[in-house]
């Protein structure tokens, strides 16, 4: 053999090595997913022999026999008070189970998805018990705004957080030795893991026989495999050991299984009965929008969305990435005439409460945060001007809309440049970077259902979206195209760069790429040609590493463990790519039949007139359904408005409503649109591509 023979044979097969280390790698990747999966369900049986199933017991018989539906002693009482002091009419699913478990003394796990009506769970218990309910709540604007819609309904609710005055914190102590005067007390998860006179108060509390029930809200965040740990949480534990005897009622929004048994380990509550329900909300619009490079368009679309789509200051979110975004996208939305208001955990605890009482007032059209922002009101839309780091967080940020089951809209303004960004900040957490990617390919996604990837990733069933996502909605003008020349330039361009130990930034990469290769450049766009890299990361042939600086974490593309196969020509890449105009052209031409009719936009200021007049909430006053109901059945007397909102609301604000639903009847207005104003009237519309033919509807050409 001659040594060039030698040479270009030796070359070969140590290109086939690195070619069968690539995917040696994936598969390695795999198998790591493959043991996390094996343990966790290793961990659930083990949980399942230690405790029995959750929902079959010993001492108590299994769940098949047990009919939480059927009929109970509290059943006229409960009946009362939901209607005529909560106002509603009908449980939602689940609701009526629970709260017929939580009364027998059973600990109960709930699972219902965000709005689904959590609160009533534990809240309706608690005023049908004697003595007081303790809830454990993670947020003061959230425990505010439990409180106040509770004393509006004239319950006697109280807090105990860092903001409680003296008098207050005094008058609380008594209440709970006396077992009297507060029906349930709020607490922050701080207060039972270091609050000791707390502790000693709440054990006097139970040594009277005045502790009816112990609610953990947003349970999820006792579990260091939930999205949102709190450390404080996982002291909780302490409550059942202290008092076994006493149900406790763990709820949150979203868990998987190993975080439910984690929170039934955690909360001492093995023989708990346990209520999952669906993670659809069939009432929420997902899109997501491609954003735009410079800062001030996206403002500028995020502010034409608001004016546009809602138009009577109609409140909603704009979640930002960072702190110093939040300020900057509040400032510039103000500039453009909307009322905004930034929100984040850096603010002192004073500012925080300023914003969240304009907020809760109506002051506020928006609020721009940066952390999960707890908060009761209905919010018609949440806007993300940055992806969220996971499908589980941006399933409960987006989740507060709609939360009253109106229909409400989620938008995410997504940019490949954003991942980075990202990724440089969860790349060392639990499965962080997985779980970026989970939302990324959410994202990057043109024509598979939104809703489906939810259902995917909380191991549900699927669902019908009902065309309430834009993938399902939007006829499709996406073509797959396939790009796996250009995926090769790109592969073998990064890899003399890494062989010459440069190291390039995804934008510095698409920079490079164009112009060296103008030819790729003229087939495909900029934002193209960084979806493609992020596509080819998603698909493990490009991979992102991460280098500390003194100032930040940088994260750098690299090649990745399938990058040989792009090179071989074995592995096609395709790019979903809009075909001529973009979903973002036909995002401009929604007009939703979200907007109030005219009763109803008279309805809403009239409950915000009562609620500034009572120092109540507008949506204490009348929640959005209430409003929607009485617009359709414009009661005209007590009555029939007590039907619809119960004898407490129609004894305090009945006679206001029925006033200015005979002012509106006499006036012989249109019930449809006035608060879009002279011109919308003028739009021919035609309905959208829905099924049920429900929500949306498009406006016509004419109306560009
Ligand atoms: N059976 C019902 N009928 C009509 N409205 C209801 C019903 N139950 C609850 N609601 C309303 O639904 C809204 C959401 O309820 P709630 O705040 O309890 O949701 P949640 O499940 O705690 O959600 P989150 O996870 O976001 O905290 C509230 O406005 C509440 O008044
Ligand atoms: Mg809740």
């Amino acid at each position: 053999m001659e040594t060039e023979e030698i040479l270009a044979e030796l070359d070969n097969v140590e290109t086939q090595i690195q070619d069968v280390q690539g995917q040696i790698q994936v598969l390695l990747d795999q198998q790591e997913k493959l043991y996390e999966r094996q343990s966790e369900l290793k961990a659930i049986l083990e949980a399942c022999r230690a405790f029995g199933s959750p929902k079959a017991t010993d001492d108590a018989p299994p769940t098949a026999l047990e009919d939480w539906s059927g009929t109970f002693d509290w059943d006229s009482k409960a009946d009362h008070y939901k209607f005529h002091v909560f106002g509603i009419s009908k449980y939602r699913a689940n609701q009526h189970e629970i709260i017929n478990a939580v009364m027998s003394g059973r600990d109960v796990l709930v699972i219902m998805a965000a709005g689904g009506g959590k609160s009533l769970c534990y809240q309706l218990p608690a005023i049908l018990c004697d003595g007081i309910s303790l809830v454990v709540s993670p947020l003061i604007s959230l425990i505010q705004d439990q409180v106040m819609g509770l004393k509006a309904l004239d319950i006697p609710a109280s807090m105990l957080t860092s903001t409680t005055g003296k008098e207050e914190e005094k008058f609380i102590y008594k209440a709970l030795e006396k077992g009297e005067g507060v029906k349930i007390l709020y607490v922050t998860p701080e207060k039972i893991s270091k609050s000791k006179r707390f502790m000693s108060k709440l054990e006097k509390c139970h040594h009277g026989g005045h502790l009816s029930l112990i609610a953990i809200d947003e349970a999820h965040c006792c579990s260091q495999w939930g999205h949102d740990f709190r450390p404080d949480y996982k002291n909780l534990g302490i409550l059942k050991i202290q008092f076994p005897k006493v149900p406790m009622l763990a709820l949150t929004a979203t868990a998987t299984q190993k975080v439910q048994y984690d929170l039934m380990e955690m909360l001492h509550i093995p023989k708990c009965v346990k209520f999952v329900s669906t993670v659809n909300r069939p009432n929420l619009f997902y899109m997501v929008r491609e954003k735009a490079s410079v800062a001030k368009v996206v403002i500028d679309e995020i502010a034409e969305f608001i004016e546009e789509c809602y138009p009577n200051n109609e409140s909603g979110i704009v979640y930002c990435f960072s702190r110093k975004e939040c300020e900057q996208v509040a400032a510039e939305l103000r500039e453009r005439g909307i009322s905004a208001d930034y929100y984040h955990a850096d603010m002192d605890v004073k500012s925080r409460e300023k914003v969240h009482m304009r907020w809760s007032k109506n002051k506020l059209q928006v609020i721009v945060g940066g952390i999960w922002y707890g908060n009761q009101q209905t919010r018609w839309f949440v806007i993300h001007h940055s992806l969220s780091k996971s499908m589980e967080t941006y399933y409960q940020e987006s989740g507060r809309a709609g939360r009253d089951g109106a229909p409400s809209e989620c938008l995410l303004f997504f940019r490949p440049a954003d991942v980075p960004r990202q990724s440089s900040m969860v790349f060392y957490e639990n499965s962080g970077l997985q779980n970026l990617y989970d939302i990324v390919r959410y994202c990057q996604s043109k024509r598979q259902c939104r809703r489906s990837a939810f259902f995917r990733h909380f191991s549900e069933s699927l669902q019908d979206c009902n065309g309430m996502c834009d993938n399902c909605a939007f006829s499709s003008d996406i073509i797959e195209v396939d790009v796996s020349e250009h995926a090769k330039m790109m592969v073998s361009f990064l890899q003399d760069m890494q062989e010459n130990d440069q190291r390039l930034t995804l934008l510095q990469l698409v920079d490079k790429m164009k112009n060296k290769h103008k030819e790729i450049g003229a087939e495909l766009k900029r934002e193209e040609l960084e979806q493609l890299v992020i596509q080819l990361i998603l698909e493990s042939v490009l991979k992102e590493e991460f280098q500390h600086t003194a100032y930040a974490t940088n994260a750098y593309v690299k090649i990745g463990p399938l990058a040989r196969q792009v090179l071989q020509g074995k592995k096609t890449v395709k790019l979903e790519i809009s075909s001529k105009q973009n979903k973002a052209g036909n995002l401009k031409k929604v007009k939703r039949s979200l907007t109030l009719s005219g009763m109803e936009f008279k309805l809403d200021k009239l409950r915000k007139e009562l609620s500034s007049c009572h120092g109540t909430t507008p949506h204490a006053v009348l929640s959005a359904q209430q409003i929607s109901v009485i617009s359709a059945q414009k009661p005209n007397s007590t009555e029939e408005l007590e039907k619809i909102i119960g004898k407490l609301k129609t004894e305090r604000y009945g006679s206001k409503i029925l006033e200015e639903i005979k002012k509106f009847v006499d006036s012989d207005e249109p019930d449809y649109d006035k608060l879009n104003g002279e011109s919308s009237k003028k739009r021919p519309t035609k309905k959208r591509k829905t099924k049920n033919n429900v929500v949306l509807i498009e406006s016509s050409e004419d109306d560009k």
